[in-house]
């Protein structure tokens, strides 16, 4: 190293990488002048804990530091403490000796090692302290604004100074000024719950029940972030509030790892827990990382909320581990949150596009294609039970084996695919504009027990429908049992096509090619098989084709059984839209609109070529205009 044009030489004789335990970091160097010293770095609570007790030179750098590190934290710095000590030799060749054998340990190897640095991260000189700026990632104040719109409640769990968290707070916009902050720094269990019972008592909480309380936690998410008028939208306030001073005033509750520590393990997580889900934000600082995930649990056992965890650095992997979701961002701080995780990412800020984009896309897809499947199915099931029902359990088949074999695997499923790959309700740049779209995953619009029971009252009418029509068209007829299955086949997979037609809201090739192809492959499939001299229902469909009858009864099913669908959908759309349905006309209407003035623009400059290629020259001449 070149210290003022002078080379020293250093000797790393050994390192005791960060652990979140200790907090800190050391290393032992042999210095130029053949002293060897151990060089600590750390949390500040960490390192004052291990200075050289009753000196007197520590005690006024200590005076010194701690200014320096309000200031810098309040600064939103992240702080680090630097001290060292001198080794003796005997103590050199003791630590050597246990480094050595930690080291090479194959059992307990980070319990040793962490034992070995214990002996020298001792009676230290305190040096001073450090600030660096922990630069906030792009975008990150605009996500956590969109996820709160959202109506996620986001809560900040750091290992980081709670100045510090608080200042970062303030920067990302999780904070502001006019919050009122409630503030959490116990030393005993007493000092905790006597903290949390006069927060608790002073913004009107009462106890729940400790049991699960999703549905109430739900409802609170809805009034804070989707009812409630646009002034006091991000405002948590708990219903024993109203009528106090604070009912528009939003709190924020910041609490420091010390108490978690009471708190988690004892029995006041209920405490915790009330205040907390009261708050707007929630701001743990110094927290350990199985603290943090002991926080994770505690919503996820008291409620049905689904959790998603997102962090950047190997102290966050348990808290990822015991989210529902969780988001791994690689970064400086190494790759184990990203072999942690469920999805990974390289910034803060896509995780908007994931939630409010992708998420939402997902849930509309999956929760349609559970009631779709269910639909599809049972229309099919309940058709031949109508059969099975009017032949008086005679167990003969209508439908020929491969005909109810390929329903599944081939007419029907090709669709099904597509349909719950491509579809997207709405465009990803209104999704990102009107943050509290995502709402309707939080009703749970796309699949509830409502809908559930809608769609099977649907599908038994449908397969009333698909049944008793043909049996009451071709009822006088000697039209055999095969040409019945093969009209029954089609007209079941024509059907379940239109269903989903009806549903799908983006249309692109792929789907038309889907939806329709499976329609035609289908009829292609029944040809073959109608084909094969040795199957009982040899050339029903050659027979059946030819007569209009026979289409006309597909149309009058089709028609009949989708009649009530498209009545309630009508209905329902015209007088009690969704969001998503009020946002998509807006999209349309937009569309139209752009197109429209795509249109004139074009219009107005080919007008303006014509003009001005035009000769003007003999109408001048004409008239006299000189
Ligand atoms: N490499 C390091 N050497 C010494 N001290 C460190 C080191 N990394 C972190 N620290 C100290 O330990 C504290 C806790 O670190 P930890 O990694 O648990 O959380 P964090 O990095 O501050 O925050 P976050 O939880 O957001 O990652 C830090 O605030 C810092 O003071
Ligand atoms: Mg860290």
């Amino acid at each position: 190293m070149i210290i003022f044009y002078v080379q020293y030489r250093f000797d790393v004789l050994g390192l005791h990488e960060f652990d979140s335990i200790r907090k800190r970091m050391s290393v032992v160097v042999r210095f130029p002048d053949n002293s060897v010293k151990v060089l600590v770095k750390g949390a500040d609570n960490s390192m004052f804990g291990i200075l050289a007790k009753d000196s007197e030179r520590n005690d006024l750098v200590r005076h010194a530091t701690e200014s320096h590190l309000t200031e810098y934290s309040a600064q939103g710095l992240r702080t680090l403490v630097v001290a060292a000590r001198d080794l003796t030799d005997a103590e050199l060749e003791q630590w050597q000796r246990m480094y050595e054998d930690a080291s090479t340990s194959l059992a307990d190897r980070a319990q040793k090692l962490r034992q070995t640095a214990l002996l020298i991260e001792s009676n230290l000189n305190l040096l001073g302290a450090t600030g660096i700026e922990d630069k906030l990632q792009d975008g990150v104040p605009e996500a956590i604004e969109a996820l709160r719109q959202a109506g996620i409640k986001v809560w900040v769990l750091t290992g980081d100074k709670q100045e510090t968290a608080i200042s970062i707070g303030l920067s990302c916009k999780l904070l502001s000024t006019d919050m009122q902050q409630i503030i959490i720094n116990g030393n005993s269990e007493e000092e905790c719950k006597n903290l949390l019972a006069a927060e608790k008592a002073k913004y009107g909480l009462k106890s729940s029940d400790g049991k699960k309380n999703s549905s109430k936690s739900k409802e609170n998410t809805e009034n804070n972030h989707l009812e409630i008028p646009n002034d006091t939208k991000y405002s948590n306030v708990p219903e024993g509030c109203s009528g106090k001073d604070e009912v528009n005033a939003s709190l924020a509750l910041i609490i420091d790892g010390n108490s978690l520590v009471y708190i988690l393990e004892k029995d006041l997580e209920t405490d915790l827990f009330d205040l907390a889900t009261s708050c707007q934000v929630v701001l743990c600082c110094r927290v350990a990382p199985l603290q943090k995930a002991g926080i994770v649990d505690l919503i996820k056992s008291r409620t049905d909320d689904m959790t998603l965890a997102i962090g950047d650095g190997a102290n966050d992997v348990s808290m990822i581990q015991m989210a529902d979701v969780g988001v791994g961002i690689c970064g400086q701080e190494g790759r184990q949150a990203v072999m942690a995780s469920d999805f990974a990412m390289g910034q803060f800020r896509f995780l908007k596009r994931l939630l409010l984009v992708h998420g939402h896309w997902n849930y509309q897809r999956v929760g349609y294609l559970i009631l779709y499947n269910f639909y599809r199915n049972a229309v099919f099931v309940l058709m031949l039970f109508w059969y099975i029902l009017c032949t008086a359990f005679s167990t003969t088949s209508a439908l020929t084996d491969w005909s109810s074999v390929f329903y599944s695997v081939i007419y029907t499923s090709v669709p099904t695919i597509f349909v719950g790959i491509l579809d997207k309700d709405l465009s990803h740049r209104t999704l990102l504009q009107y943050p509290k779209l995502y709402g309707a995953g939080h009703r749970q619009e796309a699949y509830n027990m409502h809908l559930f029971w809608i769609t099977m009252c649907d599908t038994l009418w449908q397969s009333l429908v698909l049944f008793y029509i043909p049996l009451y068209v071709y009822k006088e007829s000697t039209i055999d049992i095969w040409s019945m299955g093969s009209l029954w086949t089609l007209a079941v997979v024509i059907l379940v096509s239109i269903h989903l037609a009806m549903d799908i809201q983006r249309w692109i090739f792929v789907t038309h090619a889907a939806v329709w192809g499976s329609i035609v492959i289908t009829y292609a499939c029944m040809v073959v098989l109608d084909s094969v001299p040795i199957l009982p229902n040899y050339w029903t469909i050659y027979n059946l084709a030819k007569s209009p009858t026979y289409w006309l009864t597909i149309l009058l099913i089709i028609i009949v059984a989708l009649l009530p669908r498209f009545l309630f959908k009508a209905v329902h759309q015209h007088f009690w839209p969704s969001d998503i349905q009020i946002a998509r006309e807006a999209e349309m209407a937009f569309h139209e609109f752009m197109l429209d003035m795509a249109l004139r623009r074009h219009l107005v400059v080919k007008f303006c070529d014509e003009f001005q290629k035009a000769d003007f020259a003999p109408v001048i001449e004409r008239n006299g205009w000189h």
